[in-house]
């Protein structure tokens, strides 16, 4: 049992959703977990029910603080839901095989990590310290949903949530895993200590991690040391400028390439949405890719039958140029529609 999770029932997630007549809304079809049995147990007896994918939150900035960025990715959660779950529900959807499970609990976490300045050297070393003790509490919910033989679609904080996951799975298969990721930064910085920027490094480091490919990395926003790193590891990506400026392949291709490349082990599936052009995150762009290129990779990585989970991470609202509520609009119905490509590939 894991006493690191808050699971939402009917009243936690009564003031979210709202009603129109004649129209089933998605919050209507898909299920939460009886709260009043054993987590892994009623994730079984969920399983057996029918479902198959768990949105799972977590409601943190740590991680990018930690890495010297921005904050504001705590709210990317709320963001998505306030969305999803008023989508009218029809037949595009297998909304019941949908389980809202709830969010990762770290209020204490966050609460301690408030009012710490990543500019304070003492402070940044709290804030990475914060960071490994997250890491601890998502990778045991994680090992929960993976036990119960569920799917987790992990929203909101920042990449730094990769290696809880990424330790989850692979404890959990007993082999390193692959991922793909789409991300301009291959957040394979140094193992300095815990932050957004060097999960990957870590769960390469750890033996988590078997083959790992960038999607759209960016060739001006990653240091030499850190190319060094994935050429030593043998890791490969297609940069941004290969894709999107020099077309020396389509998207579809490179994708195409490198989930053939990726489809010995279990495949984590990782959007950092800062990949996307004009999104409110942390690293903010104008130069990235398009909301539906990242729907396609979406599609074709979940569309492989070896992907095992998405993680959507980075989204944070309060960095939209208009504000927070644009923040919340924007961030909202893209993290939907990623999540929606995800679950309309699983379907076919
Ligand atoms: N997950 C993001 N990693 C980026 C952050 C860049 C930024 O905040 O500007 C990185 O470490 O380079």
């Amino acid at each position: 049992m894991s006493n690191h999770l808050h699971i939402y029932d009917e009243a936690t997630v009564k003031p979210w959703c709202s009603s129109r007549a004649n129209e089933r809304k998605a919050w209507q079809s898909i299920a939460l977990l009886d709260t009043g049995v054993d987590p892994l147990q009623a994730m079984h007896d969920a399983a057996q029910f029918g479902i198959k994918y768990v949105l799972l939150g977590i409601c943190e900035d740590i991680g990018p603080r930690a890495n010297l960025g921005n904050g504001g990715a705590e709210d990317g959660w709320q963001a998505f839901l306030k969305r999803f779950l008023n989508q009218p529900d029809n037949q595009f959807l297998a909304n019941e095989k949908v389980l809202l499970l709830g969010e990762v609990a770290i209020s204490d976490l966050t609460l301690a990590a408030r009012d710490l300045s990543n500019q304070n050297p003492q402070q940044l070393t709290q804030l990475r310290q914060l960071c490994a003790q997250l890491d601890q509490r998502v990778e045991q919910v994680l090992s929960l949903i993976f036990t119960a033989g569920l799917e987790p679609i992990v929203i909101g904080g920042g990449h730094n949530n990769c290696l809880g996951i990424i330790r989850a799975l692979s404890k959990h298969k007993q082999r390193p895993i692959n991922a793909i990721n789409f991300d301009p930064h291959a957040d394979f910085r140094d193992c300095e200590g815990r932050h957004s920027g060097n999960g990957f490094r870590y769960a390469y480091n750890e033996q988590h991690l078997n083959n790992y490919h960038v999607i759209g990395m960016h060739e001006l926003k990653n240091n030499q040391a850190i190319i060094d790193a994935l050429a030593a590891a043998q890791f490969s990506y297609d940069s941004y400028q290969a894709l999107q400026v020099r077309r020396e392949k389509t998207l579809t291709e490179a994708c195409q390439q490198a989930l053939y490349n990726l489809i010995d082990a279990p495949l984590g599936v990782e959007v950092d949405l800062d990949s996307i052009s004009l999104m409110p995150v942390s690293a903010y762009t104008n130069c990235g890719f398009s909301v539906s290129d990242a729907e396609h990779f979406v599609h074709l990585a979940a569309s492989q039958v070896n992907s095992q989970y998405l993680h959507l991470c980075e989204a944070a609202p309060n960095q939209h140029p208009s504000g927070i509520q644009a923040g919340m609009s924007d961030a909202g119905q893209v993290i939907t529609a990623l999540v929606n490509a995800y679950l309309q590939a699983k379907a076919n």
